[in-house]
């Protein structure tokens, strides 16, 4: 089976998102995980383009081992001569020299006729063999260029000695039939072709770069040019995770195969998103938050019956751990079932009803439903706890230079109240101990967390607590707008259900 080689980019054209620039140790750092991710070809940078670029080539030249390390160079003598000095102490050097081919580039930016681009390229192509044999040549804007003069330029410079040629859909132009139509022209037209590997590289400006990609290597490209998350200039590239398990997935299709260790996919784009701080939408197949999560209940019926009714992929082939169900108010009751058997309850089948009916009550309010809130759910609806203790009211005095105190009036099951007050290390800490006073039970705080789960200023607040009381731990939840009201309550739910024992 044929070998699609993975050249990377997020270092040179990734970095040219707008927002995403790296410095030279995080090159180096994103440079050591494409190696482990075992792509083909590492574009380390444009070194002429500044001093910082040069270094980091240059680092990542001498460290690297196992992979082709490129950089980019105009066509012109002093560009070359950078890149083959940062390149210097490259195991596999390779050297990559564009000029732009359009009609457009040609009379408005180059200002130069057919013929002088021909010129230039073909003197660029040799010039840099005198420093390395692993010379790659783009076409810059190739998908805007008169086929036959892509044709002759592909076959000057395949017979100055480029070693890879690329076709750049340089601005995102072209749609699949159209590139692929590319490709095929010209391996008809190119007398030399076989000589050199063919490369694409597609921009995103239609959302097509990595739909170009693949069509193009139907059409019989080699090397598709690519980026972690798919970043680089303006709306981007092809995303480098997206071609790979596409070419993996549909292997029947492509009858292909790339040497990426796609386990190392999500490491990968983690450690580009935290570096470039460009993040990744929820939603980006493969590596989204959302990729391999099922939110409604027919889809996670049905994975949890037969996981290939709803999924393509192994989540474990990207270095995922599994597929995630996420438990929402359009979740059903198998995956309700599956997550209280994983939490370790074994419910009755009347007790599974009301926590489902208090678990879809919940739901409408809240985007998520975590664990811990479903463990509260059926900690209250099993025990049915009693209210044993009372919140009657309270009162928080804190603020800049004012010792937290806490007062609370707590009603017993007897009717009687307790009136206590204490001071703490915060409005909270006082206000546990003043009901610690009030119930004669002393509870020790593991953890405590808040969360809005309705939106605006008025938000719900619901208030979560892990109390260990007598050496067992214990959780307590509760919700009010006040959310000083929501704490002491969870605080009392918690202590209700020791006390209910
Ligand atoms: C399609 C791509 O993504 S290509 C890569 C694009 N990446 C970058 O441009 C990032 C790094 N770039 C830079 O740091 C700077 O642009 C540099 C150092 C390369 C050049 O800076 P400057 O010398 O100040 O030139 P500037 O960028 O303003 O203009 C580009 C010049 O290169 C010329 N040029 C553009 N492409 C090429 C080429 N492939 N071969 C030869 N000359 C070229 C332009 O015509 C222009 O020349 P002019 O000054 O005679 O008009
Ligand atoms: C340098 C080339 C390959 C490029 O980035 C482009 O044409 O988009």
């Amino acid at each position: 089976m044929d070998n699609i080689i993975i050249f990377d980019t997020t270092l040179r054209d990734g970095e040219q998102s707008p927002g995403a620039s790296l410095d030279i140790g995080e090159k180096l750092q994103i440079a050591r995980q494409l190696a482990l991710l075992n792509v083909d070809v590492i574009e380390a940078g444009f070194p002429i383009a500044s001093p910082g670029d040069f270094q980091s080539v240059s680092n990542i030249a001498k460290e690297i081992r196992g992979v082709s390390i490129a950089a980019l160079a105009r066509a012109m003598e002093k560009d070359i001569d950078s890149a083959a000095k940062a390149l210097e102490k490259a195991e596999k050097p390779r050297i990559h020299i564009f000029l732009a081919t359009s009609e457009i580039h040609r009379k408005y930016k180059l200002l130069k006729a057919k013929d002088e681009i021909i010129n230039l390229a073909v003197k660029a192509v040799a010039y840099a063999r005198k420093f390395v044999e692993d010379i790659e040549f783009s076409s810059e804007d190739a998908s805007r260029t008169e086929m036959d003069f892509l044709a002759q330029v592909v076959e000057s410079v395949i017979a100055a000695g480029a070693t890879t040629v690329n076709i750049p859909d340089t601005v995102g132009y072209a749609v699949p039939e159209h590139y692929a139509s590319i490709i095929t022209g010209l391996k008809e037209k190119v007398k030399n072709i076989s000589k050199a590997v063919l490369s694409v590289h597609c921009h995103n400006d239609l959302g097509l770069a990595v739909a170009n990609s693949l069509a193009a290597v139907k059409a019989g490209a080699k090397q598709v040019e690519c980026t972690m998350n798919g970043l680089g200039e303006r709306a981007g590239n092809a995303a480098l995770e997206e071609v790979v398990m596409a070419i993996k997935t549909r292997q029947d299709y492509y009858r292909c195969s790339t040497r990426i260790k796609t386990r190392e996919l999500t490491n990968s784009s983690r450690l580009v998103s935290v570096l470039t701080g460009m993040r990744v939408q929820r939603n980006k197949a493969i590596v989204g938050e959302n990729a391999f999560a099922h939110q409604s209940g027919v889809h996670q019926d049905g994975v949890l019956k037969e996981r290939t009714t709803y999924e393509i992929m192994h989540p474990e082939d990207i270095g995922l751990q599994k597929t995630k169900i996420v438990l929402g108010k359009l979740s059903g009751r198998h995956a309700f079932k599956e997550r209280i058997k994983e939490l370790g309850y074994d419910l009755t089948e009347i007790e599974f009803e009301k926590a489902f009916e208090e678990f879809k009550r919940l739901a409408d309010k809240k985007k998520e439903i975590f664990d811990e809130e479903i463990e509260a759910i059926i900690d209250t609806e099993k025990m049915e706890i009693p209210h044993i203790f009372q919140l009657e009211s309270l009162s928080i005095s804190c603020g800049p230079n004012v010792v937290p105190t806490a007062g609370v009036r707590i009603r017993l099951s007897d009717g009687s109240v307790a009136d206590n007050a204490t001071i703490g290390d915060g409005p909270i800490d006082a206000l546990f101990k003043a009901i610690d006073l009030a119930t004669g039970i002393s509870g020790k705080l593991l953890d405590y967390h808040i969360q809005a789960i309705t939106s605006g200023k008025d938000a719900m607040g619901e208030v979560y607590v892990n109390v260990d009381i007598h050496g067992k731990n214990v959780k307590g939840r509760a919700v009010s707008t006040d959310i000083i009201e929501a704490s002491a309550k969870a605080y009392l739910n918690a202590l209700n259900k020791v006390a209910a024992k």
